[in-house]
């Protein structure tokens, strides 16, 4: 098992991690999440002893990794795969690896067949692609057959054949009693390969549960609802009587109501009842990758201007002018004031400004944009490749 307790390190004034407490269990693959730069590479360096710990630590089996004996033949790491001799071949790369160890050289080609390069093993590395480069990490981690492993970010490069292949060799080896664990940027793949997932943003845990957990907590179904385009009294009115009704509703991009905690028949009835036309009514379910936009929301470093994927985003609530209000996902639970005249050109929060003074021409408008250490092996994972200058 892996445990982390208070680990914090920091760069000068830039905290990489913070205070973040876990544990990596055996017999399960446990992914690691997080967005660019969230510290998920400096999280998996430190449990291997490469970059030394601002505050807390981290073990392997209640062992620092330093203190581990034989270490290799107990953790196998793939951090980056770029990290390889080049002018070596393939089979030379590992030999190597696998002497520094003591570990037989029938091994070597053992996991060269494992990782499906036994017909380019003596072909140098330098000619590798991205994907073989990543295979080539993945067969130096098993070298040692080791109980505990950690990935960074293994299916990087991979085809979809080789995705498939890297998603069943990461549950047959957590199948076989041992601790595998796994970072990505991707929910999607994390999804259908991990049992359990970390979520980190800006080196902080944001979340820690199994992935059956984490579906139920944030895959809600939902109906999304719309009403005519000429009628935004009408959307203000069936807002205010679904949210009487117990519904939560929140605006999405283009016009649309998400409402959650009611059935379908039910929101009917209470737009038949209010006299709203509905122009569509239809169920959804949030995905998982939409589930993990929103927990990551707002702690992403490095985001394009115009990322189609921040409309993802749910948007925060609007108040009774059509602004966002901090905080909560819902619209406000009073009845909205519906303006009789203005709707169109709402007033900014604050004193009430006079006609005409700017405010944006269309509630739409108010509303937010969307709302291996060396190809890394057990053998090498406690050699000096860290970035941070000890
Ligand atoms: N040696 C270092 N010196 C200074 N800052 C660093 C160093 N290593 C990492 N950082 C910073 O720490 C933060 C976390 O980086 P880290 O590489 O751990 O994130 P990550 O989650 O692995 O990112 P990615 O998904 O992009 O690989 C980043 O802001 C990074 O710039």
């Amino acid at each position: 098992m892996i445990e982390a307790v208070g680990l914090t390190k920091r760069y000068g004034a830039k905290t990489a991690v913070d205070d973040l407490s876990f544990q990596v269990r055996p017999g399960a693959v446990t992914g690691f999440l997080g967005p660019n730069g969230s510290g998920k590479s400096t999280t998996m360096r430190m449990v291997l002893g490469l970059d030394r710990p601002t505050a807390g630590h981290v073990t392997i089996g209640g062992h620092p990794y330093r203190s581990l004996p034989n270490a290799p033949r107990q953790v196998g790491a793939l951090l980056d795969a770029k990290g390889v001799h080049g002018g070596r071949t393939a089979r030379n790369h590992l030999l190597s690896l696998a002497q520094l160890a003591g570990i037989p050289a029938a091994r070597v080609d053992e996991v060269l067949g494992v990782v499906g390069l036994q017909d380019v093993a003596k072909r140098r590395t330098s000619g590798f692609s991205l994907g073989m480069g990543q295979r080539l990490g993945i067969a130096a981690a098993l070298l040692g057959d080791p109980q505990v492993l950690l990935f960074d970010e293994p299916v990087n490069g991979l085809d979809p054949e080789g995705i498939h292949w890297a998603r069943n060799l990461m549950k047959s080896l957590a199948a076989e009693g041992r601790t595998v664990f796994v970072s990505s940027h991707l929910m999607s793949e994390m999804a259908l390969t991990a049992d359990h997932l970390i979520v980190i943003g800006r080196g902080r845990l944001l979340s820690d549960m199994s992935v059956t957990d984490f579906i139920s907590a944030n895959s809600a179904d939902f109906a999304r609802v719309r009403v005519p385009d000429d009628g935004p009294e009408d959307r203000q009115k069936l807002t205010s009587t679904l949210i009487e009704a117990g519904g939560r509703v929140m605006s999405e991009p283009g016009g649309a109501l998400r409402v959650t905690g009611l059935p379908l028949p039910r929101i009917s009835e209470l737009a038949h009842k209010c006299d709203v036309r509905l122009w569509e009514l239809s169920p959804h379910q949030a995905s998982l990758e939409e589930a993990y936009m929103r927990l990551t929301q707002g702690l992403v470093d490095y985001r394009s201007t115009d990322d189609a994927k921040a409309g993802l985003a749910e948007p925060p609530p609007l108040d009774a002018y059509g602004h966002p209000v901090g905080g909560h996902a819902e619209l406000p639970a009073e009845p909205l004031e519906v303006p009789q005249e203005g709707w169109y050109a709402p007033p900014p929060p604050g004193p009430r400004p006079t006609p005409g003074s700017g405010a944006p021409a269309h509630p739409a408008a108010a509303e937010p944009s969307a709302a291996a250490v060396e190809p890394s092996s057990a053998a090498t994972a406690g050699e000096q490749t860290s970035k941070d200058p000890r």
